[in-house]
């Protein structure tokens, strides 16, 4: 890919961090636009133009994207938590949906060509296929589910009427940190299975609960398809290369599912430590099981991940955990540059 330059909602993000660092050491231009609710400054390069704003702010992100011309926006900016969703639908609607449909009918506006959308598996909820397609029919199990298709709709129509190409990316449960040690989760509070089992490990938390153990799976607990965050960070590039002549939609995964079991197991092969656990009620909201079929990504884009082992995965989120027990905290943080 010629040298681009990228406008990045929410590249202060866990996602969208490494997609920064992915973008950055393929030689783009980036621009970070991140509120930092969640995101943090220090996760984003000092290389990098950095704007703190929201996507409330109309007037700003017309602003931003007057500053063109740009070669594709990715938007990662939401809210992201299934539980959350369940308690607080219409904040997850305005928050992903609304602000999603104003940044999409911005980016027309401003005559951006490429736009990569942070999707998810939530999008399926309760399933019987065994491996889930872009063909599985799509029955959303949470509000957060429910606002992440609104966006894909408005995509397919922006994509129809105006012509803006997308990639819908439907990530299955990202984890695991940068392998090079610049980058990690860091979320407050932590609602993840792998950085919270691995805390337990640690004796950071006294014990994990484990949410349900009567699920139709074969230990009784969830099934997630876990897949590296860098892994991911490489299909965003591989989606960009293909979205010039049309809009796609893809699974994002490893297509092997690992239950919450095999989760605590591979901390504690990984760690050498015992997990603490005990069993608590399910969370609302959870599908049983979430595995990816990602063949048409991997058949259209040559994409093939490089970190697809689950004690892998948990090893690179592990010696981050280890050199950062503060999160990004553990580092000074940087000055924020504002526009
Ligand atoms: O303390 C905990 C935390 C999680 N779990 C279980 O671990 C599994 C994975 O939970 P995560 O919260 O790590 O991930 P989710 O599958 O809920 O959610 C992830 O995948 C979703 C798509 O399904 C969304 O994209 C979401 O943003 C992303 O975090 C679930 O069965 C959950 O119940 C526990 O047992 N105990």
């Amino acid at each position: 890919m010629a040298r681009s330059k990228f406008l990045v909602t929410g590249g202060a993000g866990y996602v969208g961090s490494h997609v920064v660092a992915a973008l950055c050491d393929a030689g783009h231009d980036v621009v970070v636009f991140d509120n930092l609710r969640t995101g943090h400054r220090e996760s984003v390069p000092d290389t990098v133009r950095f704007i703190q704003g929201d996507l409330q702010d109309h007037a700003l992100v017309d602003k931003v994207l007057a500053d063109g011309p740009w070669d594709g926006v990715l938007h990662f900016a939401a809210l992201s938590l299934v539980g959350e969703s369940m308690q607080h639908p219409f904040m997850y609607m305005q928050a992903n949906a609304g602000l999603g449909f104003a940044l999409v009918e911005s980016c027309v506006r401003h005559g951006v060509k490429r736009f990569v959308f942070s999707s998810t598996a939530a999008l399926f909820g309760m399933t019987e296929d065994p491996l889930i397609t872009e063909d599985t029919p799509i029955i959303p199990g949470s509000p957060y589910g429910e606002s992440k298709h609104m966006v894909e709709r408005a995509l397919l129509w922006a994509d129809r009427i105006h012509g803006l190409r997308s990639a819908c990316l439907r990530y299955f449960n990202a984890a695991g940190a940068d392998p090079g040690g610049r980058l990690g989760e860091d979320h407050t509070p932590e609602t993840h299975l792998i950085p919270l089992v691995i805390d337990a490990a640690l004796g950071r938390r006294a014990e994990l609960q484990l949410f349900g153990d009567d699920y139709p799976t074969p230990d009784g607990t969830c099934i997630r398809d876990y897949i590296h965050v860098t892994d991911l960070a490489q299909a965003h590039l591989a989606a960009l290369d293909v979205i010039r002549d049309r809009s796609v939609v893809y699974n994002v995964g490893n297509g092997h599912g690992h239950s919450n079991m095999d989760v605590i197991r591979s901390v504690e092969r990984v760690t050498g430590k015992p997990v603490p656990w005990r069993l608590a009620p399910r969370r609302p909201g959870d599908p049983a099981r979430l595995v990816a079929g990602a063949g048409r990504l991997k058949a259209e884009t040559g994409w093939a991940p490089r970190y697809a082992d689950l004690d892998q995965i948990v090893e690179t989120a592990y010696r981050w955990r280890l050199a950062h027990p503060q999160g990004y905290r553990t580092r000074l943080p940087a000055e924020a540059a504002c526009i």
